[in-house]
Parts: structure tokens; sequence; C-alpha cells
């Protein structure tokens, strides 16, 4: 793969570079600018969405595929990411991990079993997080198909921790996912950007791209 890098100075560009490294890194964005060096087959993002519109031009220019990972995006950041997965393949989610979505999987089928109980998520992450809450809680309340209360703790250097708890009179469930590094969601960029330079036009999830590593 030739791939381009949006948000290649930050964090995860780092985790990406390492877990990428079989592959050539052709072109990098960060706040200093663009550097070009070939023409990428794939991009991978993420970042922050002050920069997307320069991603998806980028994507159109090279007719590359997209891997999406930046969160807080707006409701039209989301329609213009669909709008380009009309020419290229794209990947977008909130949490690149496999065990995220698992867990969405999870709550989707079994959330009717959870009605009449007190719902609520609590996630903890660095201190340098930008965003509140995390992309990850916001995709948790969609699988379980209501609006839950979301408690968000910027601690130190912690990569990324969910917990669900569901309670009624006598008992509480606790469900936790707890990202041991970021590389796990390098990890999953990687399979997402493998899947994309294969896939047809069109949007795709990571539970997608989950599916697609299971049959090969
Ligand atoms: N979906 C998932 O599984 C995961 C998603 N994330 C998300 O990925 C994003 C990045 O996280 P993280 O790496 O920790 O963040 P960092 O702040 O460490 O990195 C952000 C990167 O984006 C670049 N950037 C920001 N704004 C612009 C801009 N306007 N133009 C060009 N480049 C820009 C920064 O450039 P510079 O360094 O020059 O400022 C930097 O390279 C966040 O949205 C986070 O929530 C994180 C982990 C997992
Ligand atoms: O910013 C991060 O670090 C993370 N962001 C994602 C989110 O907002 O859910 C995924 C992961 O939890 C790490």
């Amino acid at each position: 793969m030739r791939y381009g890098l949006v948000g290649s100075s930050g964090r995860m560009g780092h985790e990406i570079k390492e877990v990428f490294s079989a592959h050539e890194l052709v072109l990098e964005v960060d706040e200093s600018g663009i550097f070009r060096r070939g023409e990428p087959n794939v991009f991978v993002d993420f970042s922050n969405r002050s920069v997307l519109a320069t991603t998806l031009q980028l994507c159109s220019q090279y007719g590359a595929g997209l891997v999406i990972g930046t969160t807080a995006l707006a409701e039209e950041d989301m329609k213009a990411i669909k709008e380009l997965s009309n020419h290229v393949p794209v990947v977008q989610s909130y949490n690149f991990s496999t065990g995220i979505n698992i867990l969405k999987i999870l709550l989707r089928e079994s959330a009717s079993l959870f009605e009449g109980m007190d719902v609520e998520i609590i996630e903890t992450h660095h201190n340098k997080k930008k965003d509140v809450p995390s992309g990850t809680a916001i995709i948790l309340k969609e699988a379980l198909g209501r609006e839950v209360p979301v408690h968000s703790l910027r601690i130190g250097g912690v990569p990324g921790d969910h917990t669900i708890f569901f309670a009624n009179e006598g008992e509480v469930l606790q469900i936790s996912h707890h990202a041991i590094s970021r590389r796990v969601f390098a990890i999953g960029a990687l399979r997402a950007a493998e899947f994309c330079v294969s896939a047809k036009n069109g949007f795709y999830s990571f539970e997608e791209v989950l599916r697609w590593t299971q049959k090969r």
C-alpha cells in the first residue's frame, strides 16, 4: 500500500507509522502543511475535523480510499464523507478496536433486555484529549438505541476506557472495555486500510472490516 497520513505528527499518527511499517508512507498532513513524496492509494485520517475538507479533497484528487478515525465530526462532516464514498471506499469508525465493535454488536442485539433499567456510561481518556464525550460513548449510545448519561474523565495517559452500567433496584451489571495501548486502534486502522484497497466504492463500518478479516 502507498498511504497518506492526515495527523501524521499526532499520537495516533506515530502509532500508525509503526504499525504500517511494511507499507509506504507517501504523503503526510499536519498543521505545518502537506508533504508529498508519491501518490497514495489510501488515506488514513486521525486528526481533527478542521482538516477534513483537505482530506476529502486529497482522496478525490488521488482516487484513493479513506480510513477515518477522527472523532467529534458534525452532521455536515458525515454527509461530506458519505458523498466521497460514492467515488471511493471509505471506512469510518469512532473506535477501531475489535473489543468495542464486538460490544456494539452485543448491545444492539440485547438492547431490549435492558429496557426499564438505569443505564449510564463512564468514559476515561488521557488529559490531552480534546473532545467530550468520546466518539466511542456516542456509538455505544447509538447501539443501545437510547439516550443515556455519559460521564467523562480526562486524566493522565489513559488510552481509552469505557464502562456501561445497567442497574435495577436489586443489582448492577457493568460491562467494560479497556484499551491497553492506542496501538490497538492503529492495528484496526491497518486492517481497514487493507480492506479499503480491495473494496468497492461505498461507506463501510469497522464491523464490516472485522467480518471481512474473519473470512480471509
Ligand atoms: N477511531 C479511533 O479508534 C480513534 C480515534 N482517535 C481520534 O483521532 C484523533 C486524533 O487523536 P490524537 O492522535 O490523539 O490527537 P493529536 O492531537 O495527538 O494529533 C492530531 C493530529 O492532527 C493534526 N491536525 C490537527 N488539526 C489540523 C489542521 N487543521 N490541519 C492539519 N493537521 C491538523 C495535528 O497536527 P500538529 O501536530 O501539527 O498540530 C496532529 O498531527 C482524535 O479525533 C481522536 O479522538 C484516537 C484514537 C482512536
Ligand atoms: O482520543 C482518543 O485517544 C480516543 N478517541 C476515540 C474516542 O473518542 O472514542 C477512541 C479511543 O477511545 C481513543
